[in-house]
């Protein structure tokens, strides 16, 4: 008899490592047969972009919006549409299909979205990385760390080279106790041990609580074409001055003028890693998602004003999950 595919839901708060977790095991052999849905809240896909970058897995998104708050149709339309394509073409059904949600979402509402698919017969699991660096000063802030932490069959802790494990592993099981946790340094031997099938499987209740994210913004930076690269380095030099700990993330592309090289750009709190070139993607749209708490794009605007740099809010309607603040 053919095992059933694994939904694998990769959930944790913006910034924790799912993506580069995504990556380091689809790098592996262990990997194969996966299919890939990536949900942004911003409109810009830049984890998409990541996890297809020199690759050729199944990939679909689902971008500008939460998925646990808006999209629940949306995915449910996906996963179907991935798994009927692939028996269209006449290859063996997934062994497993991960979505990687964004930063924000809560995986009660995605696992309840789920059950039109029950006829499919899917072995759902989630795993949450959590950010042992930053994750006791999240989650004293945000409600989804709990809820990401307290859904997870498997808990991964990331970052460890920039923090120790304790308060996070201490964290981690007193939300959740019964998860497996990793605690792995090795980022092959993490990734490995994140995506095995744990001993554990399936999601604890969820928190109760709304399903918006009511303290949070998704805004969209762009620049106009008067701005240089050094306007480009200094407004993000800026915002991350300016913002302080209310920058939660920032990520898209940045392009220097007259290169056809797009270059990533990402930010953790307002923590920027050096910017990646990604050749294998010339045709990226230049543009960032910046993701604050208490901070509106039209305060943002007013506290850094510049001609060279356009600020919007996300999309608002219908989605729940980025009241921007008014004025
Ligand atoms: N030092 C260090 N940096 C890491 C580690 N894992 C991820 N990062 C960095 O942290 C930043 C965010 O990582 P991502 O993998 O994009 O995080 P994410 O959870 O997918 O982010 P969102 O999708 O925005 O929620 C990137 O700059 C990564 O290179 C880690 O284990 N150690």
């Amino acid at each position: 008899m053919m095992d059933s595919t694994e939904f694998i839901l990769l959930a944790g708060f913006l910034g924790s490592g799912k993506t580069s977790l995504l990556v380091d095991w689809l790098g592996l052999p262990d990997a194969a047969n996966t299919a890939v849905i990536v949900n942004e809240a911003g409109e810009i896909d830049v984890d998409g972009a990541i996890v297809a970058e020199g690759g050729t897995l199944p990939m679909a998104m689902l971008a500008n919006g939460c998925v646990c708050c808006s999209m629940t149709s949306d995915l449910v339309f996906t996963v179907r549409a991935l798994i009927e394509e692939r028996a269209r073409a006449g290859h063996p059904p997934f062994a497993r299909i991960v979505l990687e949600c964004s930063g924000l979402s809560r995986p009660g509402p995605i696992l309840r979205s789920l059950l039109p698919l029950a006829p499919l017969g899917l072995t759902v699991r989630v795993v949450s990385t959590c950010d042992a660096s930053q994750a006791v000063q999240h989650a004293a802030y945000f409600e989804e760390v709990s809820a990401q932490l307290a859904a997870a069959g498997t808990i991964v802790l990331t970052k460890l080279d920039l923090s120790s494990a304790e308060a996070a592993a201490a964290l981690a099981a007193s939300i959740n106790p019964l998860a497996t946790c990793v605690v792995e340094t090795d980022r092959t031997t993490r990734a490995r041990s994140a995506f095995r099938p744990a001993a554990v499987s399936g999601a604890m209740p969820e928190i109760a609580g709304s399903t918006a994210h009511p303290r949070v913004a998704v805004l969209r930076a762009t620049f106009t074409d008067a701005a240089s690269w050094e306007d480009r380095l200094d407004w993000m030099e800026d915002l991350a001055a300016f913002c302080g700990d209310r920058l939660l993330r920032v990520k898209g592309f940045v392009r220097p003028p007259g290169s056809t090289v797009p270059l990533l750009v990402q930010a953790v709190g307002s923590l920027f890693a050096p910017p990646l070139p990604m050749p294998g993607s010339p045709d990226l749209p230049e543009g960032l998602v910046v993701i604050t708490r208490d901070l509106g794009a039209a305060a943002l605007r007013g506290g850094m004003p510049s001609p060279l740099v356009r600020i919007a809010a996300m999309r608002e309607s219908p989605l729940t999950c980025a009241p921007v603040a008014a004025t």
